[in-house]
């Protein structure tokens, strides 16, 4: 188990989340007023510790409450969160400065492979500044829409950000949404400009956005180049200065928040805690405030860049995190997966005093599309909606306009953030943008536009349950709640696809859409043909009527009988087209 705050980090075994919510209202409050100016970081040279003699110098006790920082790096995907970590392992020595440090912070295969983050990463920095020495605690979190649930936890566990914004690019829709929940969790945030090293880069303008998006004065920005190491070491310095150190009561009674927790084969659970309160050591019995149950600490320590955190599965949140996770369990756990339909959770208002009984409550919560309740039994249905922000660059604005109406969006705003590019806000029912939205959004904007959303309650829908049916057997993955204005299209849409994703079988596949016994789409998957008259030359046409008769009384057997089987990447490709119908 690791902690974020005073007594340095650590690990045990066999530990369930113990601190409760109320424990984050013991956070810092309103942030400092942070020292003006990039420049006005020192230039005196500070010591770090190399890998090799970081173990036997470090003494955790040395390291006093006001000497701590706990902050998170965050930016919108691809920025630079995970270079910049990398040049601050670096410079504090938690890694050796090699040619071959890229995204250290990175370590499952799969963000590897795909040169993403989707797991917010933790590493402890030892640090000299001024004859001090400082415990700086980082999290580097994932960029990409479909992780940001990482971002949020991550960020209950720090007193301060790195907000990374290209100097090319400029602010993008997840630099937006991460700065307000930066802000609301009233973190103090230092702004700062990466990648002043490419030819395009215009980190004048990037400032000036800042300044006008963020209201955070354009000298707070600290200009850097990740890749090269630029100004690298002031950002360290921003973090002492500009960032409080958490406010740890060491004399009172325990009280932590686990923000992370893996699972060990041999060690068990393994949890990492910011701690708010009090001391923990080797021997201690904790309790959870949760579950109430008690627990020995086996094992406190730091987490090092090496430690390899696996996390268990918090639903999907669009196919990137589907396809990302689905690797994950293949590639760390070995496991075969099923995929099913992405679904939201709706809701349903019930219409009589028998049916509240049975449920024991009036609205119910409809997670199972299988499970979805007939409208003779509701009065309404509710959906899920969530506001969406929207940066392009102003030419792709009236296809995306168009793309947002086909997804039942409704405008609540539009401002231009610079000369040419433009922040839109759309209301969108969350089973609209869940599945491919995201990548609908990339292709119609040559890649330009960027796009978060965050979560705005429920509206009321005319929701209904489809089907679909292979040769009259439901595909249970393939069940879903649509709108009532989109059943028909998407229902053409998925059989359409579905035939085109099967493969053809000796006997004839019927795909059918239904809204209950209602079909409202079919398409038709031909058997392969077996030529039964190959052997049969010539004349005989009487033979030749038997052995085709013969044939189709046994292709009908086989249809009524024949298991049909979906190849996996079948499901994929039906749920990518589902919401553009
Ligand atoms: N030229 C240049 N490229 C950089 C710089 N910093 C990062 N990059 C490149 O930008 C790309 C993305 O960098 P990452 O550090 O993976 O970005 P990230 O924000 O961690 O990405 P996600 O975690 O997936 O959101 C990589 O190809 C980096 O080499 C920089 O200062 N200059």
């Amino acid at each position: 188990m690791w902690t974020l705050a005073g007594q340095g980090c650590w690990r045990r075994r066999a530990l369930a989340s113990w601190a409760t919510r109320a424990a984050r209202r013991g956070l810092p409050g309103p942030r400092p007023a942070p020292t003006r100016g990039a420049a006005a970081e020192s230039k005196t040279p500070d010591r770090s510790y190399s890998s090799a003699d970081r173990k036997e110098k470090i003494d955790m006790s040395r390291f006093s409450v006001e000497n701590t920082r706990n902050f998170s790096i965050i930016a919108h995907v691809d920025h630079g969160k995970s270079t910049l970590a990398d040049r601050l392992l670096e410079l504090t020595g938690a890694i050796d400065k090699t040619k071959n440090n890229k995204q250290v912070l990175d370590k499952l295969q799969v963000e590897r492979e795909r040169g993403i983050t989707v797991k917010a990463q933790t590493a402890s920095l030892f640090y000299d500044y001024e004859g001090k020495q400082y415990l700086l605690n980082l999290i580097d979190t994932p960029g990409h829409v479909d992780f940001s649930y990482e971002v949020s936890r991550s960020l209950s566990a720090c007193q301060g950000v790195l907000l990374v914004v290209d100097a090319n690019e400029g602010i993008q829709a997840q630099t937006v949404a991460n700065f307000f929940l930066a802000f609301e969790a009233q973190l103090s945030v230092i702004p700062v400009i990466n990648k002043i090293d490419l030819k395009n880069a215009d980190p004048e303008s990037v400032e000036k956005q800042i300044e006008k998006v963020f209201d955070i004065p354009s000298d707070e920005c600290i200009k850097i180049s990740a890749k090269l190491g630029t100004n690298v070491e002031s950002v360290l310095q921003a973090v002492i200065k500009r960032i409080p150190p958490p406010k740890v009561h060491r004399k009172n009674p325990l009280r932590a928040l686990v923000f992370d927790s893996t699972f060990d084969q041999y060690r068990g659970v393994i949890a990492n805690v910011a701690l708010f309160d009090g001391v923990v050591s080797k021997g201690d019995k904790i309790v959870s405030a949760h579950t109430q149950k008690t627990y020995e600490v086996n094992e406190v320590g730091v987490l090092n860049p090496n430690e390899q955190p696996t996390h268990k599965l918090l639903g999907f949140l669009g196919l990137l995190h589907m396809e990302v996770f689905n690797q994950r369990l293949e590639q760390e756990y070995n496991a075969s997966v099923i995929l099913t339909t992405p679904t939201v959770p709706y809701k349903a208002v019930l219409s009589s005093a028998k049916l509240i009984k049975e449920y024991r409550e009036k609205e119910i919560t409809i997670i199972n599309p299988a499970q979805f309740p007939d409208k003779s039994k509701v009065t309404e249905y509710l959906e899920p909606i969530v506001l969406g922000t929207i940066i392009t660059p102003d030419e792709y604005i009236g296809k995306i306009m168009m793309l947002c109406q086909a997804r039942r969006a409704v405008q609540k705003n539009m401002m231009y953030i610079d000369q040419n590019r433009i922040m839109l806000k759309y209301l969108f029912p969350l089973n609209e943008i869940v599945v491919d939205f995201y990548d609908s959004l990339k292709s119609l904007s040559s890649g330009y536009a960027s796009f978060d959303y965050e979560d705005a309650g429920y509206q009321t829908a005319e929701l209904v349950k489809m089907d679909i049916l292979l040769n009259g057997n439901i595909v249970e993955e393939l069940v879903t709640v649509v709108h009532k204005d989109k059943a028909y299209s998407a229902g053409k849409a998925i059989c359409e696809r579905l035939k085109d994703s099967l493969p053809r079988q000796l006997f004839e596949i019927a795909i059918q859409a239904a809204l209950g016994s209602k079909i409202i789409a079919r398409e038709t998957v031909k058997a392969y043909r077996k030529n039964v008259l190959a052997k049969c030359y010539g004349g005989d046409i009487t033979r030749k009527m038997k052995l085709l008769k013969r044939q189709a009384e046994g292709k009908k057997k086989l249809r009524k009988v024949g298991n049909v089987e979906v190849p996996k990447d079948a499901f994929v490709k039906v749920l990518k087209t589902q919401s553009d119908k």
